[in-house]
């Protein structure tokens, strides 16, 4: 009968022939590419066959709007849930609470933590940050007991000791960038709770080393001695070679045993090697792990502070009942010279200035996992192998979860404390090690600048700097001091 069609109608046979193939490649383009807003799966355009959308990636890295834009402007194309390609592979970008808190939590162990390869060759593969499942488990117990309540009164005093000798050199008239002196001080804490780096000339080595590392995160990972990409990992070379040299010296006694991270580490190595040999970590674990938690404690934290400033200085509303608070805690009479954990408790409405600033600047902007089998979300179908980033600045910023989202106003909170829907620290196994160390440092900074400073903005630009991972303003943010409190200047002298 085929054949009796193909010879009364040859040349309709042909064109349906012509036509039905063509409408087979349609779908199968439709699938790989543009159009798979078909059923099943999460709509967003693949791009260019291998690099897919990574182009377009990068100039978003290398624009001052910075490299969310990328997301943002998919997530409006989309919707809450869409897929592309990055550096060969396929990633998910999901910004609903509901599925932030199933792939968080990671109840059922279907996802795990991965980042993108520049990432993690730059923080290695022990790094907490890093590590899959089972290695991960065992390094955060190894380090959770560092962040434990009892190292916090310690380090509140030293941060706050770091941050008096700062200002006390800050005088009336001289031009400070914010982002620079957060950075500055932020770094030297790090170093000092993790090692005990104290020299000026160690810490400049560090300061710049570490932020070497830091700008090729987001780098194209390509071993060429002129890419960013090499430079930041002879920069991390540099740090494991001073890390490891004073692991040996501590090790071999030469120096003196010092109250820091470090030793509590070899402490427990020492303790537990017989008993233990499973729960220790291994130089190179140790090593991994300090330049993560310098590389995590350092950018974030400076990079909120600065947020947090210029969020309080465009809202001087919030400044002057900020003022208010500090001045009555500063009039009660503080416990010492310093500032204590006590002293902190009571600054409720700083604390929620210090929130309110983490959810509109939302420095780690998304969280990235990989799913470890075929699953659905948000009623599509997620392939085992696939990126799945948690998009946290979206969920901040959703009107249908905060009141006014582009508002600063850390009146919004607890009231808005709605579960899921504050990701600033992230939520379940992987959360923050260093939340609470973090919250102290943010006012400190706050308490100090407050109540001893007035200034005027230099340059209020929301620029972002290129090739930033975090949210990092391009300006640093400086300001004009334009009034310094005597008594604390003569106190410092
Ligand atoms: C304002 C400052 C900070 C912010 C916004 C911040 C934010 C975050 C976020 C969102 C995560 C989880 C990412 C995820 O789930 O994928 C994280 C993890 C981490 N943070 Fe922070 N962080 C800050 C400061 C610090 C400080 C001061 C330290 C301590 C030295 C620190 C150490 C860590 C570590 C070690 C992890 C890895 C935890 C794990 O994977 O188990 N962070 N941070």
């Amino acid at each position: 009968m085929l054949s009796q069609l193909v010879k009364e109608h040859p040349y309709f046979v042909g064109f349906l022939l012509v036509f039905l193939s063509s409408l087979k490649v349609c779908a199968l383009w439709c699938k790989n590419n543009k159009c798979s807003r078909s059923v099943g799966i999460p709509p967003g355009n693949r791009g260019l066959p291998f690099i897919g959308e990574t182009l377009h990636f990068m100039a978003a890295i290398n624009s001052t709007k910075g490299v969310y834009e990328f997301v943002r402007l998919r997530r409006l194309r989309y919707g809450n849930c869409f897929k592309t390609k990055l550096f060969g592979e396929t990633h998910v970008f999901i910004s609903s609470k509901e599925s932030a808190k199933v792939i968080l939590r990671n109840e059922g162990g279907k996802f795990s933590k991965k980042y993108i390869k520049s990432i993690s060759k730059l923080l290695g593969p022990d790094s907490l940050l890093c590590a899959a499942e089972h290695h991960h488990k065992l390094i955060r117990s190894r380090l959770l007991s560092l962040f434990s309540p009892h190292s916090l009164p310690s380090f509140v005093q030293l941060f706050d000791e770091l941050v008096t000798e700062a200002t006390g050199t800050w005088t009336c008239g001289s031009l400070v960038i914010i982002q620079d002196e957060a950075l500055k001080l932020a770094c030297k804490a790090m170093c000092k709770m993790l090692i005990s780096i104290e020299s000026s000339h160690e810490l400049a080595m560090m300061h710049k080393d570490v932020a070497r590392v830091s700008e090729a995160m987001l780098a194209f990972p390509l071993r060429l001695p002129w890419t960013r990409f090499y430079k930041g990992l002879q920069a991390r070379k540099r740090v494991m070679d001073i890390l490891e040299n004073v692991i040996s010296k501590r090790r071999h006694e030469i120096a003196d045993r010092r109250v820091d991270f470090l030793q509590q580490l070899l402490a427990d190595d020492e303790n537990n090697s017989e008993k233990d040999e499973v729960t220790t970590l291994t130089d190179k674990e140790i090593k991994d792990n300090i330049l993560t938690m310098i590389i995590a404690g350092q950018d974030t934290i400076a990079i909120a502070m600065t947020w947090m400033i210029k969020f309080v200085d465009e809202n001087q509303e919030v400044l002057n009942e900020l003022k208010k608070e500090q001045l009555q805690i500063e009039k009660k009479g503080r416990g010492g010279v310093y500032l204590t954990l006590k002293d902190l408790s009571e600054m409720q409405y700083a604390s929620k200035v210090v929130k309110e600033a983490l959810r509109m600047a939302s420095v780690v902007q998304w969280f990235p996992r990989v799913a470890l089998q075929d699953c659905e979300i948000e009623g599509f179908n997620i392939k085992k192998g696939w990126n799945i980033n948690i998009d946290a600045r979206s969920i901040h910023h959703d009107p249908t979860i905060h009141n006014d989202p582009e508002i600063f106003n850390p009146s919004r909170f607890p009231s808005e404390s709605k579960p899921n829907s504050f990701l600033a620290f992230g939520i379940g196994g992987r959360m923050c090690l260093g939340k609470n160390m973090a919250e102290a440092m943010m006012l400190v900074f706050l308490n100090r600048l407050v109540t001893n400073f007035k200034w005027k903005v230099i340059d209020s630009d929301s620029s972002i700097q290129k090739s930033a991972l975090f949210t990092k303003l391009k300006s640093g943010y400086p300001v004009r001091l334009i009034y310094v409190k005597e008594e604390d200047l003569n106190k410092n002298k």
